[in-house]
């Protein structure tokens, strides 16, 4: 069988190419790295990948907040071929500053087949600063999103300034949660939801530490599965493993793994 496509953007401050793009691969799929402005030049090539993905860092620097130039340029350069692609049922994923960019385009919470005008935002941390631990995330169960089907609870890094999800709006928080947007939460101890820093490390709202839209097929969260790959990669590996719980596999890799059993019929 072929391996799935997965385009990853590249450039203006985006750093977590290789292990996004090594994620992929442990997973099945073959990564291509395309620089923004190529893509821009020919948005066609979008036709060619199965799944694309918008990687953390820091765009332009997070002016005018973390993903929003980057969000405007392929909102107004490439609007119509990335509609082609989310209407022929491809994946989109976004981690960190990538979940940014996709709020602030609009392509998340995406209700009602709106993908391009912002609904919800990702604000500073309540803490007012950058936050970098692990945290526990559970994927809820009754969410469609394909990315994080069937994974329970697992710590996930974050490291962000911005990631509070945030809207006026108790309507479309209400719409979100029956839609079963929330596909992520962060968790206390007990495995609950919590406002409370640092299980909570940003003051989300109802723990929102990802999203999907309602067809489960563009999915963007702050936590970085792709630093997840290998079971050492966790900060207690060692703990772990004098207890005997170390994983197999670093636990954010499934994450990748759904999504290419999703693209091959799975
Ligand atoms: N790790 C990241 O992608 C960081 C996202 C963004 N630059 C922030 O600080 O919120």
């Amino acid at each position: 069988m072929n391996k799935p496509k997965v385009l990853i953007i590249t450039g203006y401050g985006v750093n977590c190419e290789a292990e996004s793009a090594h994620a992929w691969r442990l997973a099945g799929a073959e990564p291509e790295l395309v620089h923004l402005n190529d893509l821009l030049d020919h948005p066609d090539q979008l036709n060619d990948f199965q799944a694309m993905m918008f990687i953390g860092g820091f765009s332009y620097g997070d002016h005018m907040t973390s993903g929003h130039v980057f969000a405007l340029r392929v909102k107004h350069h490439m609007q119509a071929q990335l509609q082609q692609f989310i209407d022929d049922g491809k994946l989109v994923m976004g981690i960190c500053n990538g979940f940014q960019v996709m709020t602030k385009m609009g392509l998340l919470p995406g209700l009602d087949g709106n993908c391009f005008e912002p609904t919800v935002s990702l604000m500073q941390n309540d803490c007012g600063t950058f936050q970098n631990f692990w945290c526990d995330i559970k994927f809820e169960e009754d969410s469609p999103c394909v990315f994080t089907k069937g994974l329970g609870t697992m710590p996930l890094p974050i490291r962000h300034g911005e990631g509070k999800i945030f809207t006026l709006d108790d309507a479309l928080l209400e719409k979100l949660e029956a839609n079963g947007c929330a596909a992520a939460r962060y968790v206390d101890a007990d495995n609950k939801p919590t406002q409370a820093f640092p299980a909570n490390p940003n003051g989300s709202l109802h723990a929102i530490a990802g999203l999907t839209d309602p067809s489960g097929r563009i999915f963007g969260m702050m936590p970085h599965p792709e630093a997840y790959l290998f079971p050492e990669n966790h900060p207690n590996w060692d703990k772990q493993k004098l207890n005997g719980d170390l994983p197999e596999q670093g636990l954010g890799l499934k994450l990748f793994q759904n999504a290419v059993n999703f693209i091959n019929g799975n």
